[in-house]
């Protein structure tokens, strides 16, 4: 490693933010660039470019107070003073949040802030301890650590999950296999999943989460093993739903992707959480 964590961190303070903040975010965007076993400067750019840029996005309106977008359409999901306690403690409170059809909205913050639980509150997984959470029917979720059972083929996922949906197993395995060739991948019959690579049973959640044509998309950092081929695929079919309409939620680290999203949450910075 080098020292760009320490360069992209003084730009940061350089730049405005606090100290503490300036090291979340150093310390989190090092750490995605080692999961990606990418040098920094390869994977962000320069320290102070990705600095300004990061930055610049972070001063974008906060979530849920606007609608830039002039083509989006009904909100599919809105979450009014949103909190959550385990116990004693306050992950964090007081969360507002609008998605409309055709927009885009990034989850992000350090790690224990609370994305996972808000985006399984979204999706009706977690109760709220306070607030009011209101979401289409149609929802498609992507969890971090996916459901999948190793010794089922893609197909026969493709199957189970569609008949969930009330989809006939021809109807479902065709449409599996047209979402997962949307993403460079080819299941392959007999396989069972279990024998995937970790990017490709992640491209197998992804696929699962949007079988059904679901409205809304709440999508776990999503992209987790993807090569970066599968990360530009994967974004161009976020931007894709978008276009189509869906809103889409997604929890990330990958803060250079924020330039892409019509809505920032940082949790970082909402009562109760970390920052
Ligand atoms: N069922 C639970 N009971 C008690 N505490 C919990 C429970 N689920 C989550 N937490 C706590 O809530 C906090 C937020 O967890 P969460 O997984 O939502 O964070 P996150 O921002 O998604 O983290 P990461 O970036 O590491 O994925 C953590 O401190 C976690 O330990």
């Amino acid at each position: 490693m080098n020292d760009w964590p320490t360069r992209f961190e003084a730009e940061l303070i350089r730049l405005g933010l606090q100290p503490g903040r300036a090291r979340q975010l150093s310390t989190e965007t090092a750490d995605q660039a080692g999961e990606n076993a990418a040098d920094p400067d390869h994977f962000f750019g320069p320290a102070h470019l990705y600095a300004r840029h990061l930055v610049a996005e972070l001063q974008t309106p906060a979530a849920g107070t606007t609608a830039t977008r002039c083509e989006a359409g009904p909100v599919m999901l809105r979450l009014s003073g949103v909190g959550k306690r385990y116990r004693s403690r306050t992950v964090f409170s007081g969360v507002d949040l609008a998605v409309r059809g055709g927009e885009v909205a990034a989850i992000v913050g350090a790690n224990g802030c609370g994305k996972s639980t808000l985006l399984r509150i979204c999706a009706g997984l977690t109760a709220p301890s306070s607030g009011t959470v209101h979401r289409v029917r149609r929802i498609g979720f992507v969890p971090q650590d996916g459901g999948l059972a190793g010794w089922l083929t893609a197909d026969e996922h493709f199957t189970l999950f569609g008949a969930a949906a009330g989809m006939v197993p021809r109807k479902a395995r065709s449409t599996g296999t047209h979402l997962a060739s949307l993403l460079a991948w080819r299941p392959s019959g007999a396989q069972p999943v279990q024998e995937l690579s970790g990017g490709t049973r992640q491209k197998l959640n992804l696929v699962l989460g949007q079988l059904h044509g679901p409205d809304l998309l709440l999508l776990d950092e999503p992209y987790q093993g993807f090569d970066q081929g599968a990360y530009l695929d994967f974004w161009r079919q976020v931007h894709a739903w978008r276009d189509a309409g869906r809103a889409v939620v997604v929890v990330t680290h990958l803060l250079h992707e924020l330039q892409n999203v019509d809505h920032v949450l940082d949790l970082g910075a909402v009562s109760g959480g970390t920052a």
